[in-house]
């Protein structure tokens, strides 16, 4: 008895759960490209996860699967028991890209607010949920600022003001900060944290750089090339809250050398 207890205690906390994953694109040659070979992963609900591995092994694939941006060839994703499709269409996904896709004439409050303007909140909750989650970046005093007035660092922030806005289940990162500099990056990590250990979301971040993905997870899902697939899981037992000094820990460089050392098929 107390077994099947502990069982379905484990199946509770599990949200995503990822089942022999296979996706196939063609190329210019009408070759079968295979992008995802029997993915299989189990994500549990508040898990701060990194999909790390160089270009081309499938990371945007498999984030797309998750998000149902893509349908797997073969395989199934589940989320809290139900498909991707359905869960998109309860807006429980927040999706951050590389690039924040910011619209140039609205101002930055007005961009936190145009999803929740489409999801018919009222004007009250919008204007309220904005102010929150742009103190919550960090970013209060340009609100009214449009976006061409930002630095590259600001923007991403604004992006992730309104993803974190919609009050998602799930939130989707795909390489958001490789293109910013080191020192931005270094300080968005920090706040990317604060932001998640707050509102206590699941979080898939896609990165080729083996550091952030270290810095920032609980568990690092190396994926590597031709055919993509997951080499393996490597569990971060660092302590938390993280501090920029950990990155010089023993314990940060060992894990990092693990990461390193799980990828198949090069360097990355
Ligand atoms: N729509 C598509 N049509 C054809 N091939 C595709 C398509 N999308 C992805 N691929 C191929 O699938 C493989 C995995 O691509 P994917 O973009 O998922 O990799 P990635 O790890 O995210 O790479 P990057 O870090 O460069 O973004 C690559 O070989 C890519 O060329």
């Amino acid at each position: 008895m107390s077994e099947m207890i502990k069982e379905r205690e484990v199946e509770r906390e599990v949200e995503i759960k990822i089942d022999d994953v296979c996706m196939s694109f063609k190329d210019n040659n009408s070759n079968d490209v295979q992008a995802l070979n029997r993915i299989n992963l189990a994500i549990k609900k508040g898990e701060f996860i990194a999909l790390l591995g160089p270009s081309g092994c499938g990371k945007t694939t498999l984030l797309r699967t998750i998000a149902d941006l893509l349908e797997p060839t073969s395989g199934k994703v589940r989320i809290s028991g139900m498909t991707p499709k359905e869960i998109r269409l309860q807006q429980k996904f927040g999706i951050v890209f590389q690039n924040p896709v910011l619209f140039e004439w609205r101002t930055v409050k007005k961009n936190v607010e145009l999803p929740l303007e489409i999801m018919y909140w009222s004007k009250v909750e919008r204007k309220k949920q904005a102010d929150r989650m742009l103190e919550l970046v960090g970013l209060t005093k340009f609100a009214d600022h449009y976006p061409k007035q930002l630095s590259g660092g600001m923007q991403q922030r604004v992006g992730i003001a309104r993803a974190f806005g919609i009050k998602p289940n799930i939130l989707l990162m795909d390489e958001p900060f490789s293109a910013l500099d080191e020192f931005t990056k270094e300080k968005l990590h920090d706040d990317l944290l604060k932001i998640w250990r707050e509102t206590n979301k699941t979080v898939i971040f896609v990165t080729h750089n083996i550091q952030e993905a270290v810095y920032l997870s609980d568990k690092v899902c190396v994926l590597s090339p031709h055919p993509g697939r997951l080499s393996a899981v490597v569990e971060i037992d660092l302590p938390r809250p993280r501090t920029i000094g950990m990155k010089d820990s023993i314990q940060f460089t060992e894990l990092v050398a693990k990461v390193r050392n799980s990828f198949e098929g090069g360097s990355l």
